[in-house]
């Protein structure tokens, strides 16, 4: 067992911290995903005395000048564990503002090491169940880490139905098939006799497939059915808590920090942003584009979904802009 209760990302939002209008630099900060042959992932914990102390994370540093990542996360895991790396894929790479102290937490999986693992400077270690990862209290940069490591990389939102029920479940279906895991049902035009009964058969085919579901903005519908819940941007504001209990997933659309800070304040466990390009359902919207996004993304520590005409081929340069994935209705529907 973890030494402290789990972080909750609601409270550490009480900190927006730099504000996102002045800038400070960026620190650089490159981190490994080490795992054991029992699928364990390496945690260090932060000795006494400096900034984030007791806090546990993925073992790594700050890049020396003129050091690449690869460079600075060999040097790190030889000086801290002992250990000889073959760096991986890169997993996300998480800009975050600390109240006196803005970071990019970059962070590549671990290929393979050689040694004995060993806490060289002091730190306290622990091998850890991918499940387990979130019960470690953590910065607030490694929770998107976290997601990235646990949870789903793209969430589907659906269209409409349009006249034919039974063809929407069956590409519904085609969707999961693809390995949809985490999905919203939406369809605010329809009326909501039809939309209940065929929400009730949507979540039995996700159950089946093993994905989660939210529905769209019916708090009541959600909770009668117990499925999760995605909120509107426009009902945050009238929110004081997360409407359900703590087991049933919550999600968020946000556009500004307003609404991230609202939604990471009532225990949202994720939030969608965007639109990152220009899209058909927003045309006179300007887009967000990755730099935007990233801005917002550093003022929360919440998993953030970027959404706006992205397919699964963005997936790996919203994850470089500190996002879980992408959220799509037409990127994910399979017709
Ligand atoms: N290695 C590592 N650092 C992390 C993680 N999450 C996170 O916020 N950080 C922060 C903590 C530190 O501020 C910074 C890494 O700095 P460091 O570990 O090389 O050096 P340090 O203790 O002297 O850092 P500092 O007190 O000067 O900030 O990144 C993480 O998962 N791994």
């Amino acid at each position: 067992m973890p030494p402290f209760a789990p972080v909750n990302p609601a409270t550490s939002s009480q900190e927006p911290a730099i504000a996102v209008s002045q800038p400070a630099p960026m620190i650089e900060v490159v981190a490994g995903v080490i795992r054991d042959l029992r699928g364990r992932i390496l945690l260090a914990r932060r000795t006494e005395g400096r900034d984030l102390a007791g806090l546990w994370e993925f073992p790594g540093g700050k890049h020396e000048v003129d050091e690449s990542a690869e460079a600075a996360l060999t040097r790190e895991l030889r000086e801290e564990l002992g250990i000889e790396i073959e760096i991986g894929a890169p997993l996300i790479r998480v800009p975050q503002a600390y109240p006196h102290k803005r970071l990019c937490l970059d962070v590549h999986v671990v290929q393979a090491w050689r040694g004995t693992v060993r806490g060289l400077e002091g730190q306290a270690l622990a091998w850890v169940p991918p499940h387990k990862l979130a019960d470690y209290p953590m910065p607030p940069a490694d929770i998107p880490v976290v997601a990235a490591l646990t949870q789903p990389d793209r969430y589907l939102v659906t269209p409409e139905p349009g006249d034919d029920d039974n063809l929407w479940l069956a590409v519904l279906e085609r969707a999961l098939a693809n390995g949809i895991r985490r999905v919203q049902l939406r369809a605010p035009a329809c009326e909501p006799q039809r939309w209940r009964l065929l929400v009730t058969q949507a979540i039995a085919r996700c159950r089946e497939a093993g994905a989660q579901v939210l529905v769209n903005a019916d708090i009541e519908l959600a909770q009668s059915l117990g499925v999760g819940l995605h909120l509107r941007a426009s009902q945050l504001a009238g929110l004081t808590k997360r409407s359900l209990p703590d087991g049933e997933m919550v999600g968020a659309s946000c556009h500004t920090l307003e609404e991230l800070l609202a939604a990471q304040a009532i225990g949202c466990d994720f939030a969608v942003v965007g639109a990152i390009r220009p899209t058909a359902s927003h045309p006179g919207t300007a887009p967000l584009g990755w730099e935007g996004f990233a801005g917002l993304r550093e003022a929360v520590s919440l998993p953030i979904y970027a959404i706006g005409g992205l397919v699964p081929d963005d997936i790996g340069e919203a994850r470089h802009h500190g996002a879980q994935g992408i959220a799509a209705i037409r990127g994910l529907w399979p017709d």
